[in-house]
């Protein structure tokens, strides 16, 4: 493996006249888990699509497991899995079923697929529900089956396309462990989610995308810091998050702020302060970007 597992320069890609990538720079460690976000229709589907050789690029140059996504579509295409936003599972085939049957697609003679498919469906806490149709598998259980067919043929990089979006909190933190024992096997893993806490709780390094370009990189750790050290969280009587403010925590910033703010907000509003969260970096990004485009 290359220094880098993906590494993406200078990126662009536009739809019509709509720019979707405005130069885009990226970078990820093999074996570690990296989490894009960005609001709906930052283009998140579209890198991923351009990173899984979908569709090309406009301008600038991308790698993957060090295969040029343009040049080297077929090396590129096999050294990754993808999981879409969208299960592709035959719903009137049972788990055990698609499993095998991708098996043999993938090339595996039929022993091989046996084996593949029952290691698969212990991992993925499939087993008791193996010869049930998939049409009556639960939200989670589909998840684990499209990442399961994901996997069948081991890949040194995973794309996962929002894969907790809709899933209830149990199952969505029984997915969290499948990722992370992945990551666990060197498996680099590279996702997308809306799920702040998402990326807070797997990811090694996050990217927030906005109006085309990264708005931010880092740990969830530096992202936070970068907000400064605390917060002051506002409330109104009703308990309504009215403001939320970055500060150093010391006395003289907060009184100074709330010397500024005190005026503006109604008389029994709450103070409280607290550590800045991976929603407090979201939305001071994204929406900071959103007022100045529109200024
Ligand atoms: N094939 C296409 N043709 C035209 N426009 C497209 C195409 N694919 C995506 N777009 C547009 O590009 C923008 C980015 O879409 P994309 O799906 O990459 O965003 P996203 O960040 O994944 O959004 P979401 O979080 O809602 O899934 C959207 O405005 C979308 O309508």
């Amino acid at each position: 493996m290359p220094k880098f597992a993906i590494e993406v320069n200078g990126l662009r890609k536009r739809f019509g006249d709509q720019v979707v990538l405005n130069g885009i720079d990226l970078a990820v460690m093999p074996g570690t888990i990296f989490a894009l976000l960005g609001p709906n229709g930052a283009g998140k589907t579209t890198l991923i699509h351009i990173l899984s050789t979908l569709i090309n690029p406009d301008v600038g140059s991308a790698r993957v497991a060090g295969y040029d996504v343009v040049r080297d579509k077929n090396e590129v295409k096999k050294s990754i899995s993808l999981t879409g936003q969208f299960a592709a599972v035959d719903e009137v085939l049972t788990g055990e079923e698609n499993l095998l049957m991708m098996c043999k697609l993938s090339g595996l003679t039929t022993a091989e697929s046996r084996i593949r498919t029952s290691e698969l469906l212990i991992r993925f806490d499939l087993a008791a529900a193996a010869k049930k149709r998939v049409k009556t598998y639960s939200g989670g259980m589909r998840r684990r089956l499209d990442l399961a067919i994901s996997l069948v043929v081991s890949r040194p990089v995973l794309f996962l396309d929002e894969p907790t979006t809709g899933l209830d909190t149990i199952s969505r933190r029984a997915l969290w462990d499948n990722i992370i024992q992945l990551k666990e096997q060197g498996i680099t893993i590279f996702l997308t989610t809306q799920y702040l806490e998402e990326a807070d709780q797997l990811a090694d390094s996050i990217a927030v995308i906005d109006q085309g370009r990264v708005a931010t990189a880092g740990t969830a750790v530096q992202l936070k810091s970068r907000l400064g050290g605390e917060v002051l969280e506002l409330r109104n009587g009703h308990d309504e998050l009215l403001l939320v403010v970055p500060t150093s925590g010391k006395i003289q910033d907060v009184m100074l702020t709330l010397n500024e703010l005190a005026h503006s907000l109604p008389p029994d509003t709450q103070v409280s302060i607290r550590k800045p969260s991976m929603d407090d970096v979201f939305l001071a990004l994204t929406s900071k970007e959103r007022e100045e485009s529109y200024a």
